[in-house]
């Protein structure tokens, strides 16, 4: 059995140093609660020497009962100054956190130019910070920045640093790659020859400005470093810091070192889209293990091998990480990936028949003009299901019609919609926030008497993208519309020239889903009362 590795996770510092992310006390507060869950040892809270949020945050995460220990983020005392006066590790002390950490210069460059200061004060400053927390019952992390770049240019003083840093009783010498410029090999060199020099236990610290801060974890962890820091998807200062979301199953599951549970290895994925929609940052659909599309097969014969072993084209399990596998249809589909679609929806289907091909060759016709299927799960389905004949017609479009009139407080959107449902004309109109919310309206206004399991149904998101850029204001466009009841979401596509004719098209496969849901739950609890026997006939 490998050494165990300490996850030190700094979403809740150094991710918030992302472009873009700020999070409120209560955003750390439900992040640290899912972090702990995950399992990671350290959460870094943040900065109490910098914000009052932080502070607030510290008070509160103190009151949970979190297994993860909560730490402080500050710098050693300023120069020419006394620890005892020094408001950054007042703060620290004063948050009554167990552990913190001290970001301190490894670098002589850094010493003279950032700092300004003589070398032999950087390293007192050093010494002495770390040797307060010590003297507060404090574990105490020392987090030597730039330490790679000052090791390439002046290893002696770099070590300095480390020592001053151990000899004060450091329980950490964390390793930083604070600009992100180094390579692995350079990682794996430079570790194993300080954890000859020293005997404290060794962290790293990486960035990801060369796309390598994961790498560079790996090769610091082969070299004999037990703690890893990194934050959640990557965030952090410009490019980011290493992801623990590729950090975690690769040591866990590639290396064999112990991190996590494997029930919290398996919480991976629903805890990086959930601190994504906390911080509002969307995550790309190919990050690696946790993304939507880190086990979306696409390709027919990819689909065609997958159908027969996934190991053909899945390093993972992806449940081992809590993701799945997703099987997307589109032009590049063979009929493995329809068949494979049709039989998720209980469709009794097989190869090689003229179904399947009359099927395949509709669904590349349309993707031909525009129509996008792997974005639009429910257009599929309700293709699909057609094929089969087990959709009805919900109602007839007679005529609708658009008005967008522009007053003088503000611009009213207005729908007017003429649909006829079982041989019934209904006619009705609606205002809307823009043309499309104001024809859904009508729409649903015009249907809830049929149909009243309409109105829990909402739009959630609506893309419009233009298919043929050459062809400017007469080009295509495909909207892409996301529908919620909330306990479910589900996607349409729409393909026009005219938006409101794409939208409309979207906007009606929307709720043609819906019924068809609605009408196959009430079946099923239908069939349920009957075998209680509490329907008769
Ligand atoms: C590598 C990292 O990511 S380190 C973490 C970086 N994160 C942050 O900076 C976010 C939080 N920071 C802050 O809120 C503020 O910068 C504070 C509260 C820490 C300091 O604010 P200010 O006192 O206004 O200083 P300012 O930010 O302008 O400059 C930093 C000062 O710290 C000094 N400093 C930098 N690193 C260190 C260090 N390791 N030890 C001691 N002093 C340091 C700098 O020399 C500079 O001092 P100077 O003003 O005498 O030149
Ligand atoms: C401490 C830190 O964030 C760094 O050196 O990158």
């Amino acid at each position: 059995m490998k050494q165990q590795i300490s996850i030190f996770d700094t979403t809740l510092r150094d991710g918030t140093q992302s472009e873009g992310i700020s999070l409120s006390a209560e955003d750390k507060i439900k992040i640290a609660r899912k972090l702990d869950a995950l399992g990671v040892h350290y959460i870094e809270g943040g900065n109490p020497g910098s914000n009052s949020k932080d502070i607030e945050f510290f008070n509160r995460v103190k009151t949970l009962q979190l297994n993860a220990k909560i730490t402080a983020f500050g710098s050693t005392r300023r120069k020419n100054s006394s620890v005892e006066q020094d408001t950054s590790l007042l703060r620290i002390v004063e948050s009554g956190v167990p552990a913190a950490t001290l970001v301190g210069k490894a670098w002589d460059f850094h010493v003279h130019t950032a700092l300004q200061t003589t070398l032999e004060e950087n390293l007192a400053m050093i010494g002495e910070s770390i040797a307060f927390l010590k003297r507060h019952d404090m574990e105490a992390i020392y987090d030597a920045e730039h330490f790679f770049d000052g090791y390439k240019h002046n290893p002696e003083y770099a070590l300095a640093a480390l020592r001053s840093a151990q000899d004060a009783g450091a329980d950490w010498i964390v390793l930083c790659d604070t600009n992100g410029g180094t390579l692995p090999g350079e990682i794996h060199d430079i570790v194993g020859a300080v954890r000859r020099e020293l005997s404290a236990p060794i962290g790293i610290h990486t960035h990801n400005d060369c796309e390598l801060a994961v790498a560079n974890t790996l090769a610091a962890v082969g070299a004999g470093a037990t703690q890893v820091q990194g934050t959640i998807n990557g965030y952090g200062e410009r490019c980011g810091n290493a992801n623990l979301c590729s950090i975690l199953p690769n040591l866990q599951i590639k290396m064999n070192y112990p991190c996590v549970t494997d029930d919290q290895l398996a919480q991976l994925t629903n805890t990086a889209r959930y601190v994504s929609e906390i911080a509002n940052v969307h995550m790309p659909t190919g990050q690696p293990f946790v993304g939507n599309a880190a086990f979306a097969h696409k390709g027919g014969i990819h689909v065609s091998a997958i159908m027969k072993d996934a190991k053909t084209y899945e390093h993972i399990v992806p449940e081992l990480v809590g993701n799945k596998q997703r099987i997307l249809v589109s032009e590049l589909a063979g009929q493995s990936n329809i068949i494979s679609k049709a039989q998720q929806l209980g469709l009794d289907i097989n190869a090689n028949n003229d179904k399947t091909r009359s099927i395949m060759n509709k669904i590349k016709e349309l993707e031909h003009q525009g129509y996008q299927f792997e974005g639009a799960d429910a257009s599929l389905e309700l293709l699909l299901r057609e094929a089969f004949g087990e959709t009805k017609s919900i109602f007839k479009l007679e005529s609708f019609k658009m008005l967008v009139e522009r007053n003088a407080d503000q611009l009213v959107s207005e729908a007017i919609v003429k649909i006829n449902v079982d041989g019934q004309t209904v006619y009705t109109a609606a205002e809307g926030n823009g043309p499309v919310n104001a024809l859904d309206n009508a729409l649903r206004k015009a249907l809830v008497q049929f149909y009243p399991g309409i109105m829990d149904i909402h739009l959630s998101d609506y893309k419009v993208r233009v298919i043929d850029e050459n062809d400017a204001t007469a080009a295509k466009v495909r909207v892409l519309i996301e529908s919620t009841d909330f306990d479910n979401t589900w996607s349409t596509v729409g393909v026009s020239s005219n938006i409101i004719e794409a939208s409309w098209e979207a906007l009606v496969d929307s709720i043609r889903y819906a019924l068809l849901h609605i009408a196959k739950v009430e079946q099923t609890a239908e069939g349920q009362r009957r075998q209680l026997g509490l329907i008769n006939h």
